[in-house]
């Protein structure tokens, strides 16, 4: 699914207009009902709804939600906020059709009058939309407080009173912080990024059938990964198909004191299709690897403790293997960076890097152009501000991230909520599986084995970063949905991957 910026969403909104063709009021109508429709299912018996609405299209949607809402004798309380002189035409209609079913409108001009919120109330915020193009002051600043402060659920209609589409806000910005937002049709780049999660809450997205050619057409690096869409990906399993089919992946991986990122990423590799899996670690991890991850061959480095690439037992070179996962565990000692520069330039296909491997390359950048194209970077945000540097908002770190997987011809999964899947192009595709459950060690270490594993199996990385994430996350769905989060460990996401 794509993600469109303001001008975009104008262009788009113009569009299903002259196409299909619809008269403005009407979409905006579509838009009341398609919210009203949400609100009710989820709200089916509130006892006081306050809803406050602007003077722009988002408040013409919230007076046009206020009368629907009415209709259906909900009890609702309205509040218009006259900030301006002057309303939106189609927001001065809907004014106009909500006063020939209510007398009983409220319009706030001074502080004195703002109603007082009650707990356990429900507030509609229909104040500014995407149309923000300054920040709130005045009057507009003093409801956004009141509200803020009120022990009340809050759904913002569209977004956030306050919150920019897709640019930076300031610090000090005053912006509605909602429970729930519903938004049109898309989703916008405001609600994946972290630091907006107190301005955004649960967000859905309700189907306004605006012109879906519009949108196959617009150009943009944003996107936004469905379930169907992460299931075209999928492969199926050949029916005449045997181990061989499905690559022979390599780890390297753990050290002393952190054999457990070795099984995890191990058996997260195994229960991702690869058809065999060779695990490399320290001699002081073999035997946790043969008797905890069976399925798996074992290479014990030379070295006792850390990763050398040096064994005992002889193996193809690093380079036969279909694929290749190194970090997870893996510590930053000097032998082992030893072996990474050994290592990287006789590879050609990608491979995945991750934990302490993306910390060597920090260290020592001049790795970084060795680095397989395609590959993929599996960095966390404090890995990946090591590998870049500290950025002032997240919108300043997706430029980074696209500078970077361009410079170094690497994909770079950036995780986190919504981790950010950044292509070679520069292309972003946000992931919509996981929750905060996954904020647990060893679940990095897990997502490095899923993905060593598709790469093994032939996937294309772009293909192979977009679904695993996808899978990984829906996985801690699952445990979620069973156990809650908070008692999720990194095995439990392993147990719970489906691919189906
Ligand atoms: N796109 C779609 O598909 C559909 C969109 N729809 C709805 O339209 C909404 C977008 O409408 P919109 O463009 O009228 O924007 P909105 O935010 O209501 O108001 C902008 C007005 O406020 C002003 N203003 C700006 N910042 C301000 C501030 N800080 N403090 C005070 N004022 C401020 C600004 O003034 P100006 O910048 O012109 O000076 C302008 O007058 C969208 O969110 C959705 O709800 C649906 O109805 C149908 C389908
Ligand atoms: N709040 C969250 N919502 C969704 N996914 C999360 C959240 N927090 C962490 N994750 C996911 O959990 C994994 C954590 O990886 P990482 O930080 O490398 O942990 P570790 O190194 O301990 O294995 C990533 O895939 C990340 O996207
Ligand atoms: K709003």
């Amino acid at each position: 699914m794509k993600i469109l910026n303001v001008d975009q969403i104008r262009a788009l909104d113009e569009a299903t207009i002259r196409h299909e063709p619809i008269a403005p009021i009407n979409l905006m109508e579509r838009a009341a009902l398609a919210f009203v429709d949400w609100f009710v299912d989820r709200f089916p018996d509130t006892t006081s709804t306050k809803i406050f609405c602007g003077l722009g299209n988002n408040g013409g949607d919230g007076m046009a939600i206020a009368r629907l809402l009415l209709e259906r004798n909900y009890p609702i309380e309205v509040n218009v906020v006259r900030y301006a002189p002057r309303e939106s035409d189609d927001c001065m209609h809907n004014h106009r059709r909500l006063k020939l079913v209510t007398e009983n409108i409220r319009y706030i001009e001074f502080s004195r009058d703002i109603p007082a919120i009650r707990h356990n109330e429900v507030i509609i915020d229909a104040i500014l939309g995407t149309g923000l193009s300054r920040p709130t002051e005045g009057i507009v600043k003093e409801v956004i407080g009141a509200i803020n402060r009120a022990p009340a659920t809050v759904v913002a209609v569209d977004i956030a009173s306050g919150l920019y589409t897709d640019q930076a806000n300031a610090p000090t910005d005053v912006i509605i912080e909602p429970d729930y937002t519903v938004t049109f049709q898309l989703p916008k780049l405001a609600f994946v990024l972290p630091k907006n999660g107190r301005y955004v809450g649960e967000w859905h997205t309700v189907d306004i059938r605006l012109y879906k050619r519009y949108i196959d057409l617009a150009p943009t690096p944003y996107y936004y990964t469905q379930p169907q869409e992460a299931r075209l990906l999928l492969r199926k399993r050949e029916r005449y198909s045997n181990k061989g089919t499905f690559g022979h992946a390599l780890l390297l991986v753990g050290s002393h004191g952190k054999m457990g990122a070795a099984v995890l990423s191990a058996r997260a590799c195994l229960r991702s299709g690869v058809g065999l899996l060779t695990v490399q670690v320290p001699r002081c991890g073999y035997g946790i690897i043969q008797t905890s991850v069976p399925e798996a061959m074992c290479l014990p480095d030379g070295h006792q403790n850390v990763l050398t690439g040096s064994s005992e037992i002889e193996g193809p070179p690093p380079s036969e293997y279909s694929s290749i996962g190194i970090g997870p565990g893996i510590g930053k000692a000097p032998e082992t960076l030893a072996m990474l520069k050994t290592l990287l330039p006789t590879l050609k296909k990608p491979i995945v890097v991750d934990a302490d491997a993306l910390n060597l390359l920090s260290e020592n950048r001049e790795l970084l152009s060795k680095l397989p194209k395609n590959s993929i970077l599996t960095p966390h945000p404090k890995e990946f501000e090591r590998l870049t540097k500290k950025w002032d908002d997240d919108y300043q770190k997706l430029e980074l991230l696209r500078e970077f997987v361009k410079t170094y011809n690497v994909v770079v999964v950036l995780k986190g909520a919504y981790s950010a899947i950044a292509t070679p192009e520069g292309d972003i595709h946000f992931n919509s599986t996981g929750n905060p459950g996954l904020s647990t060690g060893g679940t990095g270490d897990v997502l490095t084995g899923i993905l060593t594993a598709l790469l093994a199996q032939g996937y294309d990385p772009v293909e192979a970063a977009v679904l695993g994430v996808f899978a990984h996350g829906l996985a801690g769905d699952r445990v979620a949905e069973e156990r809650g989060p908070i008692g999720m460990i990194a095995s439990d996401v392993i147990d719970a991957l489906r691919w189906t």
